[in-house]
C-alpha cells in the first residue's frame, strides 16, 4: 500500500469571534495519495481556506490530527516552518507576488529556504527555466506591474512548483481568469501531479473541479 501524502483526521477549527466562537471547520477527514488531485468546492465562507491553511501547516487545528508523508505534523513553529518550506508549494488566493522584485526573483523565493543552499546564479537559472515552463520565456526580468493578471498567476505557479514539492496547495488558482487561461493553469498544475505531486485546491468553478480526480464539497465547515 503506497504512503499517503496527506492523512487528515477529524480536523476542527474554531475561531474566536468576540465572546462567541465560530466553528469554521468541523470534523473533517481527508486522505490524498501521491499524484492525486482534489478539488474542494462550496459556498463562500464554508471553510475551504481554513481547511487548506491547516493542511498547509500555516494554522493549527483546534483538534484533530494530521500526518504528512506518514509522519505527524510537528507542533513547534520552527519545525512547522521547515516542513512547510520543504514539502509544500503554495498558490495563495491573492498570489502574494512581491511587486518590487522581478519575475525571476519571485519564483526563486522557495529556493532561498533550500538546504543545502542554492547559489544566486543557479537560483536565477532555475527560476528562469520554471518561468519558461509556464509560458513566460523572456519575461524573467519584467517587474510584476508589467505583467497581466494571468501572467502574474503563472509566476505564482512557477514559484509553487520550482522545488517540485510533494504537495501543492492552491486557493482559487483560476479565479477571475478567462476560460482559456484557467484551462492552461489547470494543465500546468495537473502536469505536476503526473510527476507525483499531490494537488489540493479550493475552487468555485465546476469546470476546474471536473479536471481533478476527486471533488469534495463543503458546507458550514463540513463535507457533504
Ligand atoms: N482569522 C479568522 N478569524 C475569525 N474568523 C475567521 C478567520 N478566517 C476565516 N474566518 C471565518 O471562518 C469562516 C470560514 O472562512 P474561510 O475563509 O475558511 O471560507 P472559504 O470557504 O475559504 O471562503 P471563500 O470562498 O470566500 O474564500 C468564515 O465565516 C470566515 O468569516
Amino acid at each position: 500500500m503506497p504512503q499517503t501524502t496527506i492523512d487528515a483526521r477529524n480536523l476542527t477549527k474554531r475561531y474566536a469571534d468576540g465572546q462567541a466562537q465560530l466553528l469554521a471547520v468541523h470534523d473533517i477527514s481527508l486522505q490524498a495519495m501521491p499524484g492525486e488531485s482534489i478539488a474542494i468546492m462550496g459556498p463562500s465562507g464554508c471553510g475551504k481556506s481554513t481547511l487548506l491553511r491547516m493542511i498547509g501547516l500555516s494554522m493549527k487545528p483546534t483538534s484533530g490530527s494530521l500526518l504528512l508523508q506518514g509522519l505527524p505534523a510537528p507542533e513547534n513553529d520552527k519545525d512547522r516552518s521547515a516542513w512547510r518550506n520543504r514539502m509544500f508549494g503554495f498558490i495563495p488566493q491573492d498570489y502574494a507576488i512581491l511587486e518590487d522584485e522581478p519575475a525571476w526573483a519571485n519564483v526563486a523565493i522557495p529556493m532561498e529556504y533550500a538546504k543545502p543552499g542554492i547559489k544566486r546564479a543557479e537560483r536565477k537559472q532555475r527560476a528562469t527555466a520554471a518561468l519558461e515552463q509556464v509560458g513566460l520565456a523572456g519575461k524573467a526580468r519584467r517587474m510584476p506591474r508589467q505583467l497581466s493578471g494571468g501572467e502574474r498567476q503563472r509566476i505564482a505557479i512557477a514559484r509553487a512548483t520550482v522545488m517540485h514539492p510533494a504537495i501543492i496547495i492552491a486557493d482559487e488558482p483560476t479565479a477571475a481568469l478567462d476560460t482559456h487561461t484557467a484551462d492552461t493553469i489547470m494543465t500546468m498544475l495537473l502536469a505536476q501531479c503526473r510527476q507525483g505531486a499531490t494537488l489540493i485546491l479550493a475552487t468555485h468553478d465546476p469546470r476546474v473541479a471536473a479536471q481533478c480526480d476527486t471533488t469534495l464539497t463543503m458546507r458550514d465547515g463540513a463535507f457533504i
